[in-house]
């Protein structure tokens, strides 16, 4: 068991950061939107929602459990496979992480990117981030980083160690509303929405959702939408609950198409419908950081009451045994693979596992092409 992670010697949790405290929000928000072109008031918002939660992100202490879960359970399994972390936007960021980890002697990185789908954001920017990073660790001599090599983890969307946990909280979900509404519940799946090219373009091109409207993001929403509906309408006995999969956290200039409909607006049509109630699930995030504690508990759950609507929010994986397990395993697959063994991928539903590669061309960037490492267009 000792060398089922050869030929990687550590895994990376990759994530996007969060501020600490309301002095780091202003700078948190020029981290993230550098060159992205978000209006100003759009940012005097967002800000508004972390100084309501005393400018603390809650995503920080959510990795640092997952962290902790991911170590417990690679001890519990005898997998002697240390696990770091680090950031996209705040500390330990990322490039502090990798240089330490190659002073350490690690050469072989596997990468679990904390975003479960296929698009520019969740993908191809993480991978943007790593060979920026390793290219300015190159460049400033670090130790060991001219021989450190990264690859990262397939796309997760579709592992049943994360859709399970989601089945059982959509079921609590509805378990918390009163009994009277709970038949006529409607589920509303909810994830972050995107410009309309970047959905469009989402996934490999040979992908055959690249081709559908939405791309390999819409797709493998919808996926995992219709897979928790199906076993929630097995456990429940509600055989006809209808469900949608609707978009959040929107930003960007307004002329600008991003994915609709907004789930404030579908909370409003769902009412006028006839709706007893609606539970949120947001299959988009793999935590309830603030996209969660804001756009949903906060900002839905208003508008809910505005509209009389009883609503309930199942919750995301988080920390959950069973999703360490299916890092686990993933990490498994992959180090297999790379031996040249082969091993089924355990995936749940009609898609199958993405590639383990990105090819040439996979979630591009609306616009410009930064070099981006572990895919196949990045010399090591
Ligand atoms: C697809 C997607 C995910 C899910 C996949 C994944 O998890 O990666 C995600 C996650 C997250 N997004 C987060 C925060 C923000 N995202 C922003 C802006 C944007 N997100 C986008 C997309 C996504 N974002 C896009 C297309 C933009 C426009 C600007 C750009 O093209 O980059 C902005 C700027 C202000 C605003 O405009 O909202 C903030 C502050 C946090 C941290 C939360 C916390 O602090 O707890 C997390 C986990
Ligand atoms: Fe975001």
């Amino acid at each position: 068991m000792s060398d089922a992670h050869a030929p990687y010697d550590a895994l990376l949790l990759l994530s996007f950061g969060g501020p600490e405290g309301p002095e780091d929000v202003v700078p948190f928000l020029e981290n993230v939107t550098r060159g992205r072109g978000i209006p100003k008031e759009r940012l005097a918002e967002v800000g508004q929602h972390y100084f309501l939660f005393g400018g603390v992100s809650p995503i920080n202490a959510q990795n640092r459990e997952l962290l902790a879960a991911l170590r417990a359970d690679f001890a519990d399994h005898g997998l002697d496979l240390p696990v770091h972390w680090g950031n996209r936007n705040w500390a330990p960021y990322l490039v502090d992480t990798l240089r330490e980890m190659a002073a350490d002697g690690h050469r072989r990185v596997l990468v679990l990117a904390t975003s479960a789908y296929a698009n520019y954001s969740g993908c191809r920017q993480y991978r943007e981030n790593l060979a920026a990073a390793l290219t300015a660790l190159r460049e400033e001599g670090a130790p060991g980083a001219a021989e450190l090599r990264v690859d990262k983890l397939r796309l997760f969307y579709n592992h049943p160690g994360f859709v399970e946990p989601m089945i059982e909280s959509t079921l609590a979900a509805l378990e918390s509303l009163p009994e009277t509404v709970r038949a006529g519940a409607r589920l509303a799946f909810t994830t972050h929405s995107i410009p309309d090219v970047l959905a469009d373009t989402s996934g490999a091109p040979a992908d055959p959702a690249r081709s559908t409207p939405g791309g390999a993001y819409v797709a493998q929403h919808r996926e995992v939408a219709r897979l928790i509906a199906t076993a929630v309408a097995e456990a429940t006995g509600v055989v006809d609950r209808p469900w949608e999969l609707v978009y959040q956290s929107r930003s960007g200039a307004p002329h600008i198409p991003w994915l609709e409909p907004d789930i404030c607006d579908h909370l409003e049509a769902e009412q006028a419908a006839g709706a007893a109630a609606v539970v949120m699930v947001p299959i988009g995030f793999v935590s309830d950081h603030m996209e969660v504690k804001y756009d949903l508990d906060t900002q839905a759950r208003e508008k809910a009451d505005e509209l009389g609507l009883p609503v309930a929010r199942a919750a995301t994986v988080g920390a959950d045994p069973r999703f360490a397990a299916a890092v686990r395993d993933l990490v498994l697959e992959r180090a297999a693979r790379e031996r040249g063994e082969r091993v089924g991928p355990c995936t749940l539903g009609a898609l199958g596992a993405s590639h383990d590669v990105c090819p040439v061309g996979c979630c591009p960037a609306a616009r410009g092409a930064a070099p981006a490492a572990a895919g196949e267009d990045w010399i090591n």
